[in-house]
């Protein structure tokens, strides 16, 4: 089955393009529709396809080849379905690869890796002006941005809550090389013209930052306050009653495409290697210059990180949190990489033991 881009005119709505589509017609997908999964409930999804929204579930088939939780579908993600007849259902073959996922890892003895987040373009890094302002923690989501693949922009919020924005705003690119910091305050309605370019119609943005930042305040001021109507769709539910659904993609008045999870809401920790070089690069580009190549910056002779250090031109709490983080990361990487060859190892029994085929992608 073929689909064009006219028919999808609630999908482009929802951020589909050509790039997607030109996805969508390999061979594997033939026979079946994108969709886009706009909320995720404990067992089912919300999805939007070309002619309107269905609840959908994933095939046993994918029930029984999925190996790890993050190759669930996630909201954000395109999935390739079938539509039930005469009911409102459809079912998932399978999730089109991700252009970025914000990924989760529960904490825990067993960690347990979890999309949170999927197929965003931004990641709006939210950090209050008032005094829950905390550069460590800003760095620490620097580091789930870049990892995650959306290009970080760091707003920050409550400008009318300080008098000196513009020498915080410098303070924080200093900290965040090669991204865009903003000043903004929803309550004085400032600041929303810098956002256009990022809120452009088709995008898809997340917004990530601590407890109280100004999350929901800066989601209702994006959708001209007027949110619970884009988001929720007064519907008639089974009995007959009026309920308003509960989304967590939806499309702003700009045109672009919000995402707002409550895993989004309580990301904490991370592994992230990548994500980890991206947001410290001027200290990895020092260390690069270092005597040894396995320089430590602690007590060896020619570091030239120490030397930074020293002269002032590097702050000695963001080194300290360079270190810090890394070593949280490595620690949970070497939790992960034994807790996924445990998981694969059974996969491969179970698959080998039915006949089936393991796959992961
Ligand atoms: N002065 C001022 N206060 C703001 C602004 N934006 C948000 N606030 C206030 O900050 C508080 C927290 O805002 P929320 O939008 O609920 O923060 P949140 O990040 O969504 O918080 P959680 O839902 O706990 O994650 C509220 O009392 C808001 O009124 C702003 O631009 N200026
Ligand atoms: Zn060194």
């Amino acid at each position: 089955m073929t689909t064009s881009i006219n028919d999808n005119q609630l999908l482009t709505t929802y951020g589909w393009n050509d790039g997607w589509e030109a996805t969508m017609n390999g061979e594997r997908y033939a026979g079946l529709l994108p969709a886009r999964v706009t909320a995720q409930y404990s067992h089912c999804y919300r999805i939007v396809m070309a002619e309107g929204e269905r609840i959908a579930e994933v095939t046993g088939k994918f029930e029984f080849e999925a190996v790890l939780r993050s190759q669930f579908p996630a909201v954000g993600d395109w999935v390739a379905v079938q539509p039930l007849q005469g009911e409102p259902k459809a079912v998932i073959h399978a999730v089109l690869p991700r252009r970025s996922a914000m990924i989760r890892r529960a904490a825990g003895s067993v960690p347990v890796e979890q999309v949170v987040g999927a197929n965003m373009d931004y990641l709006f890094i939210v950090n209050a002006l008032n005094d829950d302002f905390n550069l460590r923690k800003l760095e620490r989501y620097l580091v789930a941005a870049w990892e995650s693949g959306a290009a970080p922009v760091v707003l920050l919020t409550k400008a009318d809550l300080c008098e000196d924005a513009p020498s915080r705003v410098a303070t924080v690119e200093s900290i965040a090389p090669g991204v865009a910091v903003h000043a903004v305050s929803a309550m004085n309605d400032q600041g929303k013209e810098a956002l256009e370019a990022y809120l452009q119609r088709g995008r898809t943005i997340a917004v990530i930052g601590s407890s109280g930042v100004g999350k929901s305040t800066l989601l209702n001021w994006l959708s001209g306050d007027d949110l619970q109507r884009v988001q929720g769709i007064r519907e008639d539910d089974a009995r007959g009653r009026h309920t308003t659904t509960h989304r967590e993609l939806f499309p702003l008045p700009s045109g672009a495409v919000m995402i707002d999870t409550p895993g989004m809401r309580e990301l904490q920790l991370w592994d992230a290697d990548e994500g980890w070089q991206e947001a410290f690069a001027d200290i990895e580009a020092l260390a690069a210059a270092c005597r040894f190549r396995d320089c430590r910056h602690e007590q060896e002779s020619g570091c030239v990180v120490k030397q930074a250090i020293a002269e002032g031109t590097l702050d000695a709490k963001r080194f300290a949190s360079y270190k810090k983080t890394g070593k949280e990361l490595a620690h949970m990487a070497r939790k992960e990489q034994s807790v996924s060859q445990r998981l694969k190892k059974s996969s491969n029994k179970r698959a080998a033991s039915k006949g089936g085929r393991y796959r992961l992608e």
